[in-house]
């Protein structure tokens, strides 16, 4: 009898990675670990390689070195022997398909309505049903507040209600985990509750999320884990009452007395 092998516990498992872009070393021997249905948020100065730590999550940023897997699956690349191959294109935006990205700005189609920005990949790039995906997205479009707004354009929204839509865009891909890279950075600043409220709802939800945000405040109240980055590498991780409250590191005390 073969004994099952145990799902990883894992959503993000990043092991040693490197990424420079020509001479300049962002990454210098990332490893991060999220466990599903938690909450991480990334802090650190701005150039600290925050967003190209998200970015190398979903193989938009190729890493020179180490691996990133998502829920115990290689991103990127399959392993031969012991070499690792670049997957084909088709395969790696199947795989893609299964991150939801919230970037800074809202990143909607222009071109498209609502309804349409949420089905699009659901539909074009996991194949699913149409009905089912359309059911899916009014769903999740009235639990972020924006269920009357499906045939209206991004551009009749305000910046909040794109970056809401944004999120159910995310969700409608049944993600194994989310990404948000300062999502509430280009919002005005009466907009920035309204989305920190959904993100808040999906954390109590259970979903494993991935946030790199300034909202000190915020990460104390959401995340299971925060990591402070400088320098391309993680310097500490920990709870958040671990790494705000009582840092073990200089340089997590130095970025936290500048920002607090
Ligand atoms: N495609 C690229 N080509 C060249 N340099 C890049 C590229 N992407 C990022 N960089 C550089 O890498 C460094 C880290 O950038 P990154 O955006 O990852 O930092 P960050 O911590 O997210 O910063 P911020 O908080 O300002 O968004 C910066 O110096 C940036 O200019």
């Amino acid at each position: 009898m073969t004994t099952p092998v145990d799902p990883t516990p894992y959503a993000v498992d990043v092991r040693g990675v490197h990424k420079s872009f020509g001479s300049l070393e962002v990454l210098r021997g990332v490893d991060l670990k999220v466990r599903k249905g938690e909450v991480t948020v990334i802090l650190g100065p701005s150039g600290s390689g925050k967003s190209t730590l998200l970015r190398t999550l979903n193989h938009l940023e190729k890493v020179d070195r180490g691996t990133v897997r998502i829920d115990g699956e290689l991103v990127g690349y399959r392993r031969r022997g012991n070499k690792l191959h670049e997957m084909r294109e088709r395969d790696i935006l199947r795989q893609r398909s299964r991150i939801g990205f919230v970037f800074q700005s809202f990143n909607l189609f222009p071109h498209l309505t609502v309804l349409e920005n949420v089905i699009e990949a659901p539909i074009s790039a996991q194949r699913r049903d149409r009905a089912e995906v359309e059911t899916l997205a009014r769903e999740l479009l009235d639990r972020v507040g924006v269920g009357d707004k499906i045939h209206d354009y991004p551009k009749q929204l305000s910046g909040g209600q794109q970056q809401r839509v944004a999120i159910a865009r995310a969700l409608a891909l049944r993600p194994a985990v989310i990404l948000f890279d300062e999502p509430t950075s280009a919002l005005d600043p009466e907009l920035v509750g309204e989305v920190l409220e959904v993100i808040r709802d999906l954390a109590r939800d259970g979903a494993t999320l991935v946030i790199v945000t300034h909202e000190i405040g915020f990460a104390r109240e959401v995340a299971h884990t925060v990591v402070f980055m400088d320098g391309g590498v993680v310097v500490e991780q920990g709870p958040p009452a671990q790494v705000l409250d009582r840092p073990t590191q200089e340089r997590t005390r130095a970025f936290l007395s500048k920002v607090l």
